[in-house]
This record gives structure tokens, C-alpha cells and sequence, in this order.
């Protein structure tokens, strides 16, 4: 792909179609993790504007523009977003690279992930066109009945910086094939792409205040969506410390909410695998793409002990091939980390497992040659014990952690030894283990002899401290519907319960 010269655009709110300037007028710079100088700046959302932004969610849904289409007119807007976002991939990419730091080759590869999602859930939208209204049977003379699947209403998205524009996208576009009218609040430490997705809405005259667009900071933007009274849902993503923030606020009003947090995955590898090279990758894969900031990261290696040395001994071979550079640059395969707290918070989960007496086998500092930005080495730590913090706590850093086991109910026993409940993985030819630990595995995504390969059809989300609820899929949709039940009396006959007078 050809790198595009962009400019990063100076833009305002997305709020009711228009772009509007926040009623504090505060913004947040935006810092550069490749080069760490000062790349740009958003506009800094408050409670003020989640007001105006609200109201303006509530007209549209009062509207017939937006209030009364079909799930056929939805789709048009959704594929008609889906066909821009592909015409400004090479740029979107770019934006999103200088933002969080992935690289171009990742960024682009969300790009066609985010125009595909749209496009999946245009064609939900079609289809709930004829599951809106569902007839009941209760085999009853006197009774008639249906089930009536509505928009929920207004919703408050709140999204994290990994995958900035694809997180958004796994929320806004089934919340618009519902119905619903919609306020993104996606992260602070990367917000260009979905202000871009704002531009996007816009120029394909999507119906005013369907989608809004409210870029600031957690507690001053995101905390007032969530106690607002008239936002009638939040689905979040993000840590697992905001995630009870989230839900702590939501319960005071009984408001839904969707919670994917974070993980702490494991990857078992056995014995009996036929390829070393293969398995290695989709070792590093699942641990180090996306400089490891993947809530679905299998960044717990549970290794067979007899053929642990030769496979750590491939894992660092292959380690070397690993580029770490600028993430604009061809074949970059390991960008800097989104920020610099979160640089700081990866290098001392590092140091805190050295004093813990884990040993470093590889990596563990800032490459040598990257004098600027915020970088970290591929690092892979064993001699671990299950009670140290880096066996325990999520890294979202390039940070794998290595422990050994004998048999098929230790390796089960270490895989489930977690707070967590994202996913898992199983590298393994025996498909009979496979579906073993299919079964045994205390998470939402299983992934067999591969890691990661996430597919928009199927249900994406976790159990334990994981969250709850799913995106993604035909469960995504579910999210963003209210279900009414109708029940209706079709007699002639008096209801009898009373003596009538
Ligand atoms: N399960 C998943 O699908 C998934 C996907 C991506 C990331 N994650 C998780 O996200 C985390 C990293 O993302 P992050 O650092 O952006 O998370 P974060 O919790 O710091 O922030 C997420 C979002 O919440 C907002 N926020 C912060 N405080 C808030 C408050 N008090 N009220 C309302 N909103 C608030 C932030 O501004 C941001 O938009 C990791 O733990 C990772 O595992 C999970
Ligand atoms: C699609 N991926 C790459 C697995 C990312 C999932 C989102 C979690 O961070
Ligand atoms: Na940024």
C-alpha cells in the first residue's frame, strides 16, 4: 500500500449532524507514540455537550427520518459508510497508525475489517426487517399473540484506544442497523478515526443526531453518558477498573450494560504438534501483534515440559525476525505502545516480575535503536510461580509469559488459574483434547490450533472478570433491541372472573 501524505484534520464534536464546538471550547493534544511531539488536537467533550448530544439522539428517534425506516433504509446508510471507509482506507489507516502506534500493515487490515462490519450489519438490518414483528402460537382461540423487537433507544458507546475505529465499529454499526440513535465516546489517547467516521456520516447524509460523536475524557465525557437519564443503554469496552466504574453508575438507574474487559489468556501447546514453526507464530501472533494491546492477547504460554527447551529455542529465532521500527515503515511488525503511561505501566509490570524473581529470557527493555517513542522489546518471562503479578494481572504490552506443565489436568489447571475469562487457545493434532479443553476452557472464544482469528459472524465476548454480554454476530444486534411482548384477547366471551352484577 502506498503511504498517503495526510494531514491530521482539526475537527469538533459530531454532534446532530454538524460539527460543533464544545461549550467549555477545552482540547486534548494528541502525542505522537512513534515520535512522542505533539501530532495534532481533539475537541474535549463535558457534561455540557453529552446534554446537547442527548437531546439531539432523542429527536431523531422521534423523527420519522430516522425514527421510522425500515431496517432496509438503515442499510442503506450502514453500506453506503462501509463503500467510504474503503474509498479512504489508505488514509484512515495512516490517521490510525500515527494515533495508537500500530502498524500501517495492522491498520489497514482494521480498515477493511471496519468497512466489512458495516456491511454485515446492513445485511442484519435487512433481515430484521422480517424478524420485527414474530407471531406466537399458543395454540388458544381466545388468545393472539406476537413478540415486537424495538430499537432500545438512545445508547452510549464507550470504547477503548487498541483498535480504535474496529471497537467503535463493533458497537455503532449494529447500534444503527437496530435503530437506536447512538453517542460514541471513543477513547481519549485515540479519537482521530472516529471523528473521521463522523465526516463519513455526514457526507452520506445520514439522518441528524443518529450517530454522535463525543471525543474527552473518561470521567468528564464518558461518565455523564453513562448516569445520563434519557441515554436508555451503555456498551463498553475498555479496562476492567472502568468497567465497575461503569456499571456501579449504571445500576443507580437500572440501565443495561454490556461489559467486554480485559484478559489474561492462555495458549497450550502439547507435545504432539506436528509443525514446531507453525505453532511458534501463532505464539507470537497471539502475544506480540498490535505491541501486545489486545484484550484477547494469549499472552500466558503453557508449554509442555518435553519439548519446552526446543520451543523456546524456535520462539527466540523467530523473535529475531521480528521488526521494530517507525509503524509507517514497510515490514514494521512491532510499533510503540499507545502511550507514555502506558510505556511506563508495561516496563514496571516487567521490573516488578525481575523482583519477583521471574526470569527475563528475552527483551524486557526499550530496543536500542528507537531512541524516540514509546517501545518496547518482544519479552518472554519464565521461571514464573502462579501467585507472582505477571502470571495474574493483563500487561496489554508485548509481554509473554511462560509456565510448563506434565499433564493434560495441570495444563487445564494453569489455563483456568485466571481471574479472566476471554479467550483461550489450544495448539494440539489430537481433536479429541481439543474438544476436551473446548469444554474445560472458563471463556467465551476458543481458538483451536491458531490464535486469534476473530470472525465478525461469531459472538465476541467474555465471562468472569472478562465482562458480559457479546458483540459481533447476530448476538450483537440482540444488544441494541428491546423485546415487547403483545398479548391479545380475541374473545367474544366475558373474562368470568367477577360475578357480573
Ligand atoms: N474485551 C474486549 O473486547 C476488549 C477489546 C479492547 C480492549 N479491551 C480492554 O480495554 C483496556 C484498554 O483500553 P483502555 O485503556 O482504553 O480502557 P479504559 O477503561 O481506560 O478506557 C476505555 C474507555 O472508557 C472511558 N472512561 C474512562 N473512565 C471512565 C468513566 N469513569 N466513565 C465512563 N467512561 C470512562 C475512556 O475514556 C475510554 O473511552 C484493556 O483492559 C483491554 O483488555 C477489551
Ligand atoms: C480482532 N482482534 C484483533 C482479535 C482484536 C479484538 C479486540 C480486542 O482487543
Ligand atoms: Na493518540
Amino acid at each position: 500500500m502506498a503511504i498517503p501524505n495526510v494531514r491530521i484534520p482539526s475537527r469538533q464534536l459530531y454532534i446532530d449532524g454538524e460539527w460543533r464546538e464544545p461549550v467549555k471550547k477545552n482540547r486534548i493534544p494528541i502525542i505522537s507514540p512513534a515520535t512522542e511531539e505533539t501530532i495534532g488536537d481533539i475537541p474535549a467533550a463535558t457534561e455540557e455537550d453529552v446534554d446537547i448530544a442527548v437531546e439531539a439522539a432523542r429527536r431523531a428517534l422521534g423523527r420519522d427520518d430516522w425514527g421510522s425506516t425500515t431496517g432496509a433504509q438503515r442499510a442503506k446508510y450502514l453500506r453506503a459508510i462501509a463503500a467510504k471507509i474503503l474509498e479512504r482506507k489508505s488514509e484512515l489507516a495512516k490517521l490510525e497508525s500515527l494515533d495508537c502506534g500500530k502498524t500501517l500493515f495492522e491498520a489497514a487490515w482494521d480498515m477493511d475489517d471496519v468497512a466489512a462490519c458495516f456491511e454485515y450489519y446492513a445485511d442484519l438490518a435487512e433481515a430484521l426487517d422480517s424478524k420485527r414483528k414474530t407471531p406466537v402460537d399458543l395454540h388458544l382461540d381466545s388468545f393472539k399473540t406476537y413478540v415486537l423487537r424495538e430499537p432500545i433507544g438512545v445508547v452510549g458507546l464507550i470504547t477503548p484506544w487498541n483498535y480504535p475505529l474496529l471497537m467503535a465499529t463493533w458497537k455503532v454499526a449494529p447500534a444503527l442497523a437496530a435503530g437506536c440513535a447512538a453517542i460514541l465516546k471513543p477513547s481519549e489517547l485515540a479519537s482521530i478515526t472516529c471523528l473521521e467516521l463522523g465526516e463519513i456520516c455526514r457526507e452520506v447524509g445520514l439522518p441528524p443526531g443518529a450517530l454522535n460523536i463525543l471525543t474527552g475524557l473518561g470521567p468528564e465525557a464518558g461518565a455523564p453518558l453513562v448516569s445520563h437519564p434519557h441515554v436508555d443503554k451503555i456498551a463498553f469496552t475498555g479496562s476492567g477498573a472502568t468497567g465497575v466504574k461503569i456499571m456501579t453508575a449504571a445500576a443507580q438507574l437500572v440501565k443495561p450494560v454490556t461489559l467486554e474487559l480485559g484478559g489474561k489468556s492462555p495458549i497450550v501447546v502439547f507435545d504432539d504438534i506436528d509443525n514446531l514453526d507453525l505453532v511458534v507464530e501463532w505464539t507470537l501472533f497471539g502475544c506480540f501483534a498490535n505491541a501486545g494491546q489486545v484484550c484477547s492477547a494469549t499472552s500466558r504460554l503453557i508449554l509442555q515440559e518435553s519439548i519446552a527447551s526446543e520451543f523456546l529455542e524456535r520462539l527466540l529465532l523467530w523473535i529475531k525476525n521480528i521488526k521494530i521500527s517507525d509503524p509507517l515503515e514497510e515490514d514494521c511488525k512491532l510499533g510503540p505502545v499507545v502511550s507514555s503511561g502506558q510505556y511506563e505501566k508495561v516496563l514496571k509490570f516487567i521490573s516488578k516480575a525481575k523482583d519477583e524473581g521471574a526470569t527475563i529470557l528475552c527483551g524486557g527493555e526499550r530496543p536500542q535503536h528507537m531512541k524516540k517513542g514509546y517501545y518496547v522489546q518482544p519479552t518472554i518471562i519464565t521461571d514464573i510461580n502462579t501467585s507472582m503479578e505477571i502470571w495474574k494481572e493483563e500487561v496489554f504490552g508485548p509481554v509473554l509469559c511462560v509456565k510448563t506443565f506434565k499433564t493434560e489436568e495441570e495444563a487445564i489447571e494453569l489455563a483456568n488459574d485466571t481471574k479472566y475469562g476471554l479467550a483461550s487457545a489450544i495448539m494440539s493434532k489430537d481433536l479429541e483434547r481439543c474438544e476436551r479443553f473446548t469444554k474445560a476452557f472458563q471463556t467465551g472464544i476458543i481458538w483451536l490450533n491458531c490464535s486469534q482469528p476473530t470472525f465478525m459472524q461469531l459472538p465476541w465476548g467474555g465471562r468472569k472478570r472478562s465482562g458480559f454480554g457479546r458483540d459481533l454476530g447476530e448476538w450483537g444486534l440482540e444488544n441494541y433491541l428491546n423485546i415487547k411482548q403483545v398479548t391479545q384477547y380475541t374473545s367474544d366471551e366475558a373474562w368470568a372472573f367477577y360475578k357480573s352484577p
